[in-house]
């Protein structure tokens, strides 16, 4: 299932957040959307997954969910949103329960997904029991476990150290490499942006509207830390925001 955003613009009142966000999000493909702070990223994060209505414009699902999909849209937050009382696999079993899936079609898609985040070993252990990148990782099977057509995640490594960071791009790079997954990626953070996207979506600060979208086009499991190429996109995105960031630095506070 692809995603296409058709002319998005919003206002809250009269403070306008974007206007005319008109994007296509391909399957099998990661778009970051990067942007100085309140150009409406995660707005425009929560019209994609039906959270809310842009005043104008429309977002578009194209095609069919992959089979076996519970729920085509799922979030995925910076605080991991675990219940503290549930087992790992507990935590995973719960989005299944939400479905009537129990006993062993739902052990089946625990055991898969854990085994993808690798997790296998910590089915039993409770959150406070994790690290917070093992956190992420729980949040990230749960996600998987509804086999969601596109996963929309909103800065989802910022609460992390910046080795657990690391790690995590590691991960996710592992996981899609293994099977490729359709994300919406929000992140402030550049490196992130060129590690993890296909495409890095650069929003104007607000009303944000698209300013350029850059293609990273070496394969994900070839973008090691440190890699010139990636410097080089990076140093570019840092040059189309800087301005942009400063001046809505300035705007925020002078609030
Ligand atoms: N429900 C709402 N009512 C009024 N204003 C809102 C609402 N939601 C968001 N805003 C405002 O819209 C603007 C965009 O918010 P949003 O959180 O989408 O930006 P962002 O780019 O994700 O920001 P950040 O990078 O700081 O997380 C902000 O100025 C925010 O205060």
């Amino acid at each position: 299932m692809d995603i296409r955003l058709d002319g998005i613009s919003h206002s809250y009142d009269t403070f306008e957040v974007m206007r005319d966000i008109s994007l296509d999000i391909s399957s099998g493909q990661i778009v970051c959307i990067v942007g100085p702070s309140g150009c409406g990223k995660s707005t425009l994060l929560r019209f994609i997954g039906g959270l809310e209505r842009p005043q104008s414009g429309q977002v578009l699902q194209l095609g069919d969910p992959p089979e076996g999909c519970l729920n085509p849209l799922t979030y995925i937050f910076q605080d991991f949103a675990l219940l503290p009382w549930r087992s790992v696999s507990g935590n995973v079993s719960l989005v299944l329960e939400d479905h009537g899936i129990k006993g062993s079609a739902a052990r089946k898609i625990i055991e898969d997904v854990l085994a993808r985040t690798k997790l296998s070993d910590f089915a039993k252990a409770l959150p406070k029991q994790l690290s917070g990148g093992m956190k992420q990782r729980v949040a990230i099977a749960r996600a998987l476990a509804v086999n969601p057509a596109v996963m929309l995640m909103d800065e989802p490594l910022s609460a992390l150290d910046s080795q657990t960071r690391e790690l995590l791009m590691d991960d996710l790079i592992d996981l899609w490499t293994r099977q490729p997954f359709t994300a919406v990626y929000v992140t402030h953070n550049l490196a992130e942006a060129v590690r993890l996207g296909h495409r890095v979506v650069v929003l104007s600060r607000r009303p944000g509207r698209i300013r350029e979208i850059v293609e990273i086009e070496k394969p994900l499991n070839q973008r090691e830390f440190g890699d010139p190429d990636l410097d080089k996109a990076q140093k570019h995105l840092w040059q189309l925001m800087r301005d942009e960031a400063r001046a809505a630095d300035a705007e925020l506070i002078n609030v």
